[in-house]
């Protein structure tokens, strides 16, 4: 028989939260039975109002604070970015870098693998960090918006100061706002599939103050395309690059593949380490400059390189973790599924003045196996994946290859820990503490470097 679940929707209840849970909600139990209710935390006593109710687990909603976590920031004015893009907005920092050491302890605890994770390695002013936006556009009582969604919809809330963006980022969105409403450029509308522009995306690089615009667009043409181009770099002078990417599908999928540079370069460029990168539109670059340098430098470190080794950089985007390491290995061998991305990784080490680097676009599980038919043989194998983690073939083939040491930085604990375990399988062991480094606070991101080494 089908168990009934002990609350019902609407109703109110008087609950402790016990847990923040890894998507940054509080937990409480009603009856045994978990509800999770946003912006409440571990130790507080809240009333609550039962929103949603499914076979095993709820959703509440704050009405309520009894009692106050004394890691609960009082004196945010922008509590309305915490429903959307700085969802742990209301807890201290210091208890933020704490939240994330502990989700990976307890998700290595859970596996039963005895690794210890060091504290969280965090950031001086943890807001106004990022060096890139990507702002979707909405007609709102008739009018081009920009701003974020709020969590888990498509309701546009309009916002001119982003909280966690580059400051400079965010007048540039205003600017680029402006421009599109005076020019009667229609947003897009993702129910009837029309309109013309979806995004606004704005990167600026940390050291050099480059800009590039990205109008992503559901049409081939931008109407008074010369207008536009023309005003936002007049209005923009650290403008370098405003590129088109159209896209035409009427999915989720942020950019399509067709990108048009419509003034200036198609690259901007920055600083990293002392290195220079050229970035393009569509390659990955790390999102929070001032911590990327300290994940970085912590990566070669771990690497342990007296230049006598070859080094595997498995998607290494446009070369950044590779030209860090080339300057300590004999040879460093980078691959990427993103075309533009290895384009821009040949780039920089031209510019950077290092012949000791090469690059291949592909599949790092395939490329890895052909690599192994070429006779390669690495020293360390670096690993930096997206969220989903390593394909089992790229650990199969990693593990034939049998280097000494696999370093792995991960933005996401929970692959990070099922990769350990198969890796393990391969008598790989993590052999130092995990650290932990923030690269997204506010946020409930978590970025980590974790060392293996055959044992
Ligand atoms: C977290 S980013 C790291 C990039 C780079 N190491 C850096 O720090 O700038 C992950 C990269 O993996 C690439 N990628 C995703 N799947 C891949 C695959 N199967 N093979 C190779 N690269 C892949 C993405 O395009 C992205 O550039």
């Amino acid at each position: 028989m089908k168990n009934k679940a002990p609350v019902e929707k609407n109703e109110t209840y008087d609950v402790n939260i016990i847990d923040l849970t890894y998507q940054g909600m509080g937990l409480a139990k009603i009856n045994d039975f978990s509800i999770f209710i946003e912006n409440t935390l571990p130790g507080e006593e809240a009333t609550i109002k039962v929103i949603k109710v499914n076979k095993n687990f709820g959703f509440g909603k704050l009405i309520k604070l009894i009692k106050s976590s004394k890691y609960r920031v009082e004196s945010v004015d922008k509590d309305y970015t915490r429903t959307g893009i700085a969802p742990l907005q209301h807890l201290k920092y210091d208890a933020q870098l704490q939240f994330k050491q502990n989700q990976i302890q307890q998700l290595f605890d859970k596996a039963k693998m005895g690794i210890k994770v060091l504290p969280t390695i965090g950031m001086e002013t943890p807001n106004h960090y990022r060096n890139k936006a990507q702002i979707p556009v909405k007609k709102i009582n008739g009018q081009l918006e920009t701003g974020f969604y709020r969590q888990h919809s498509h309701d546009l809330v309009p916002i001119e100061d982003f909280y966690i963006q580059d400051p400079e980022i965010d007048k540039a969105i205003v600017v680029v706002r402006d421009i599109l409403r005076k020019y009667h450029v229609s947003p897009y509308d993702e129910v009837n599939h029309s309109g013309v522009i979806r995004n606004i995306m704005v990167r600026r690089g940390h050291y050099s103050h480059q800009i590039m615009i990205g109008l992503i667009t559901r049409t081939k043409k931008l109407p008074m395309v010369d207008m536009i181009t023309k005003e936002i770099s007049q209005s923009l002078p650290e403008v370098k690059s405003i590129m088109q990417n159209i896209n035409l599908t009427d999915g989720n999928a942020l950019m399509g593949k067709k990108t048009i540079c419509l003034y200036g370069s198609s690259h901007i460029e920055d600083n990293l380490l002392g290195l220079k990168f050229y970035i393009s539109l569509t390659s990955f670059y790390q999102v929070n400059p001032i911590q990327t340098e300290k994940l970085y430098s912590l990566a070669v470190e771990k690497a342990n390189l007296d230049g006598t080794q070859n080094v595997i950089d498995a998607y290494c985007g446009i070369g950044t973790i590779s030209l860090a390491m080339a300057k300590k290995a004999k040879m460093v061998y980078g691959v990427e599924i993103v075309k533009e991305a290895i384009e821009d990784a040949k780039i920089n080490a031209q510019k950077n003045h290092i012949n000791n680097a090469k690059f291949v676009t592909g599949k790092a599980e395939d490329q890895m196996e052909k690599w192994q038919s070429q006779g390669l043989k690495p020293d360390v194998i670096v690993v930096d994946p997206p969220r989903k983690g390593l394909a089992s073939s790229f650990i199969d083939s990693a593990a034939k290859f049998a280097p000494k040491r696999i370093v792995y930085v991960s933005c996401n604990p929970s692959t990070l820990v099922r990769d350990a375990r198969r890796l393990a399988d391969y008598g790989y062991e993590i052999s130092e503490p995990v650290q932990p480094v923030d690269q997204f606070p506010q946020t409930v991101h978590i970025e980590s470097v974790t060392v293996f080494e055959k044992k």
